[in-house]
């Protein structure tokens, strides 16, 4: 059992349900003791470590396998002296096998098991007491039922800590959203604590996942079978490792690659200022380690005085894009259009973010063009930065769609767009063609607001620029993005243009 954090360095592979019941049904013939008995166990060290003061514990069961975990659990705590007690919903004899099983084995130890919810303890159980949270755990895929609710909102509502086993319920396991629709307090259980088996799962590191989850732990329940055997196929892994971003000291400016940020267009053209997004992007790509940065600002005559010393800025068709990193669209407005066509022609390296995607998204020749560097004998790095809506525009999609499957819409855009992808929200997707993809585990609700994202275009170009590929660059510019995050003092301000000054 290990806890799941984003500076945790070896690989973690996600699986999506139907691999987890592949890998369950793989383990379930070799292991013995049985796989509920190890997770049981597992579940019941994890309740002991977290509440060792408990003076009671309270374990809500559902009618399936999670419910049999939590009852396998309910007797180890009960047998090593702890004082606990089941809710269990459902009749008994319905349970699933193994679930009958751990039933039998609770109430032969003797282990108080209910049909309702323990009303007087709820009222008394403090902060050093626990809930189990053994409601639902893979087997659903619809809101939990009436009654259900009643439970998760009691549980939510108590006043001590939750741990919950597998997945919390009301959580859907593959997408991280909530299947009552909405993270309320009455449709999701919010865990301080989830231990999650066999696999993890992509919908605890996505969506609303990330928090209503708690700390992540992973037991592979593997003890019985051959280590590390998995059977299916990684769906994705973790993007977890912190990367190595050191310097050789023998080097100068132009070992580090040179950034251009093309984009920023001014109010005079069309109404909107948005150099302030290409500023950001050249600040972060300077903060990033690039040797050069030069911004090039769309139909701007006079230099911005925005931006630091430390940039050059240029004209557009004072670049030579062939020996280049473009980043290209942050703050772009309508005047990206104007030269897309040569940036996606010609740049050595290309970052397309916001803008730059809308209007590839409205153009199917660009789309070609897009695709076609991929095919260039020198097979030209692209990295597209879209958020759920610009990765709907580009799919022919809605937001929505994209949001229930992050890691199927960001392959499927990749293999489209033959690119890389960072998918942006909560739980970043990295996908190239022919790469493992990543879900991004750093970072925090802290970075959604206006310009991180022209920061995490300017650091993946500076990344680019600096001579990782684009699926490396990809994954190291978005840990590092939530990486700064992370860190960020609580009474601190966290702003665009302060994240791209403190990259590290
Ligand atoms: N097998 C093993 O050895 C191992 C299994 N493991 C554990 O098993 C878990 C998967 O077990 P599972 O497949 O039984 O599914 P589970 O999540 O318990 O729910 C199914 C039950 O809930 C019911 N139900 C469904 N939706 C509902 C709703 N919205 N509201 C109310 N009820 C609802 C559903 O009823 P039905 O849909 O049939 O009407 C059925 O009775 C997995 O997450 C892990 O914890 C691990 O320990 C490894 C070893
Ligand atoms: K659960």
């Amino acid at each position: 059992m290990r806890r799941l954090t984003p500076t945790v360095s070896e690989p973690v592979a996600v699986l999506r349900k139907a691999g987890v019941r592949a890998q369950e049904r793989a383990l379930q013939a070799l292991s013995t003791p049985s796989l509920m008995t190890l997770a049981g166990l597992s579940s019941a060290h994890l309740a002991l470590a977290l509440a060792p003061h408990a003076r009671r514990i309270w374990v809500a069961a559902g009618p399936g396998n999670n419910g049999g975990d939590g009852l396998q659990a309910a007797c180890h705590l009960h047998q090593w002296g702890m004082r606990v007690q089941v809710s269990l919903m459902g009749s008994p004899e319905q349970l699933p096998t193994d679930a009958r099983a751990a039933w039998q084995n609770a109430l032969r130890a003797g282990v108080p098991i209910h049909s309702s919810l323990p009303h007087a303890w709820l009222q008394e159980m403090t902060d050093q007491d626990l809930c189990i949270d053994a409601l639902l755990g893979i087997g659903s895929d619809r809101p939990p039922s009436d009654v259900m609710q009643d439970w998760i909102e009691q549980m939510n509502q108590c006043a001590a800590p939750i741990l919950a086993l597998d997945v919390p319920t009301g959580l859907d396991a593959d997408s991280g959203q909530i299947l009552g629709g909405s993270p309320t307090r009455r449709h999701v259980v919010h865990a301080d604590t989830t231990l999650t088996l066999l696999a993890a799962k992509p919908g605890l590191f996505m969506g609303h996942g990330r928090d209503v989850c708690g700390n992540i732990w992973l037991d592979t329940l593997t003890r019985a079978g051959p280590a590390n055997s998995l059977v299916p196929p990684a769906d994705a892994w973790l993007n977890t490792a912190k990367p190595n971003t050191k310097k050789t000291h023998a080097s100068h400016k132009g070992s580090h690659g040179d950034v251009a940020i093309v984009g920023g267009e001014p109010m005079a053209l069309h109404g909107m200022g948005m150099t302030g997004a290409a500023v950001l992007a050249a600040q972060a790509a300077l903060h990033g380690g690039a040797g050069r940065v030069i911004l090039s600002l769309l139909g701007a005559p006079a230099e911005n005085t925005l931006a630091a010393p430390d940039l050059m800025q240029r004209p557009f068709h004072r670049l030579d894009l062939t020996q280049l990193t473009v980043v290209a669209g942050c703050g772009g407005g309508q005047a990206i259009a104007t030269v897309l066509g040569d940036i996606l022609l010609h740049s050595a390296r290309l970052v397309l973010d916001a803008d730059g995607l809308n209007a590839v998204a409205a153009n199917p020749d660009w789309q070609a063009l897009l695709r076609s560097r991929s095919e260039t004998p020198d097979q030209r790095a692209t990295v597209i930065t879209p958020h759920p809506l610009e990765a709907a525009r580009l799919l022919g999609s809605t937001a929505q769609e994209v949001q229930q499957d992050r890691l199927q819409a960001a392959q499927a855009l990749s293999a489209q767009l033959q690119c890389t992808v960072i998918l942006k929200g909560s739980g970043s997707v990295i996908a190239s063609p022919g790469e493992p993809t990543r879900i991004n585990t750093s970072g925090n609700g802290r970075l959604a607001i206006g310009g991180t994202g022209d920061v995490l275009a300017g650091l993946t170009g500076s990344r680019l620029a600096q001579g990782q590929s684009a699926h490396e660059a990809a994954c190291t510019a978005a840990w590092q993005h939530g990486n700064a995050a992370d860190h960020w003092p609580s009474n601190d301000a966290l702003t665009a243009s302060r994240l791209a000054e403190r990259l590290h």
